[in-house]
């Protein structure tokens, strides 16, 4: 799909910019605190319905303003030209596709799929397990609306356990929580299990294209515990109640889960070079990017902040050529890429407004 134009209203420091992009490459640059990744932002936010970089929508909305309103046109391989309006406010946001009202949010995610690549996703492998399981969420739901309810209604009757074990209940009151909690823990399981099999072929694929040894680049799921179905979870949830109540907090369970990379079966969080794991954590958001095709079919938007000169020259130029030019990018900088890079059509960006120049 390619984002043909897009316009942001009281978006951040941006109070007005509205933007046509005529080929599939888009370079913003100016200096740092412009707007920049708030422009990338907004367009993650029109595919994604949500900010790549904050879960509170409020921050989103210029100061001093009340609401602020996203438009968008993206050219789709299956719905062919789609117009999207956003409005969001404190309370929430409202979404319309063609003008019609979006009700429910399972049946816009993954229509629109678009991947980051940001200097913080280094943290997928060096940070906390909750970064990668995050990462593995967004990825499984964006393509699995079925993922996508089961992890809700894991989260909502965890919460709910949780909120009892705090207030110091125990036994058999706990049991109202536990069978949703173990259905969906199963399904969870099951469905991570085969998604991380699918992606550690698109990683290894990925690794192979850009990183400059021989290593083999790997990534299993590290399930926290694991149990044959539905029956065998509610087992290990009722088993667990005496300890859970002694810390007042579910222990045990999906919501415990990691990843892990792997470079020749050794973990690379641990031996992995600098550069090894800048290798690796591109090659995970370009396996999002293969995998995002493969299930639904529609070329993903990629947007990439500030990335490329973070990267050595060599890495660049192989990164590059593994994204191909089939593919939408938006890229920002501090600086303008190599000409080697490919043409863009360039943005300058200042005090939030954006000003085209002549295509490099
Ligand atoms: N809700 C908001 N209202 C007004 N301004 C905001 C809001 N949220 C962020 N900003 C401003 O947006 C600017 C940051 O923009 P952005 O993150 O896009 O920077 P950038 O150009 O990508 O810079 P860098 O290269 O440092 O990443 C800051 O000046 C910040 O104060």
């Amino acid at each position: 799909m390619r984002l043909r134009r897009i316009t942001l209203q009281h978006f951040r420091n941006i109070p007005l910019a509205e933007l046509a992009f005529e080929g599939r490459q888009q370079f913003f640059v100016g200096d740092n605190g412009q707007g920049k990744t708030n422009l990338l932002e907004a367009a993650g936010f029109v595919s994604a319905l949500r900010s790549f970089r904050t879960a509170d929508t409020r921050v989103l909305i210029a100061q001093g303003q009340t609401e602020a309103a996203l438009a968008c046109e993206f050219e789709h391989e299956k719905f062919g030209v789609t117009k999207l309006v956003i409005k969001l406010r404190p309370g929430g946001k409202e979404v319309w596709c063609d003008g019609e009202k979006v009700t429910r949010l399972g049946d816009y995610l993954g229509r629109f799929p678009t991947v980051v690549f940001s200097s913080q996703d280094q943290q997928l492998v060096r940070g906390a397990p909750g970064l990668r399981r995050r990462w593995l969420d967004f990825t499984l739901a964006a393509m699995d609306t079925a993922y996508l309810r089961a992890l809700q209604t894991y989260h909502k009757a965890l919460a709910e356990r949780n909120a009892l074990l705090k207030r110091g209940a125990g036994g058999g009151e706990l049991g109202a929580f536990e069978k949703p909690l173990a259905t969906a823990a199963a399904e969870l399981q099951v469905k991570r299990e085969a998604g991380v099999a699918e992606l550690a072929a698109h990683v290894a694929t990925a690794y192979a294209q850009i990183a400059d040894d021989a290593e083999q680049a790997g990534l299993r799921l590290a399930p926290d515990i694991t149990a044959e179905n539905a029956h065998a979870w509610l087992g290990v949830f009722e088993r667990g109640r005496a300890r859970d109540a002694q810390f007042r907090t579910t222990l045990a369970g999906p919501h415990r889960d990691d990843l892990l990379f792997t470079l020749n079966g050794r973990t690379a969080k641990d031996y992995g070079s600098e550069g090894q794991q800048r290798s690796l954590v591109l090659s995970l958001q370009l396996a999002q990017v293969s995998f995002f095709r493969a299930r639904m079919g529609v070329e993903p938007l990629l947007l990439a902040d500030d990335v490329l000169g973070e990267l050595d020259p060599e890495r660049r130029k192989r990164f590059w050529a593994t994204l191909g030019e089939s593919r939408q990018v938006i890229a920002t900088g501090t600086s303008l890429p190599d000409a080697e890079l490919g043409s863009w059509e360039v943005f300058r960006v200042a005090a939030g407004a954006f000003a085209k120049e002549t295509t490099l």
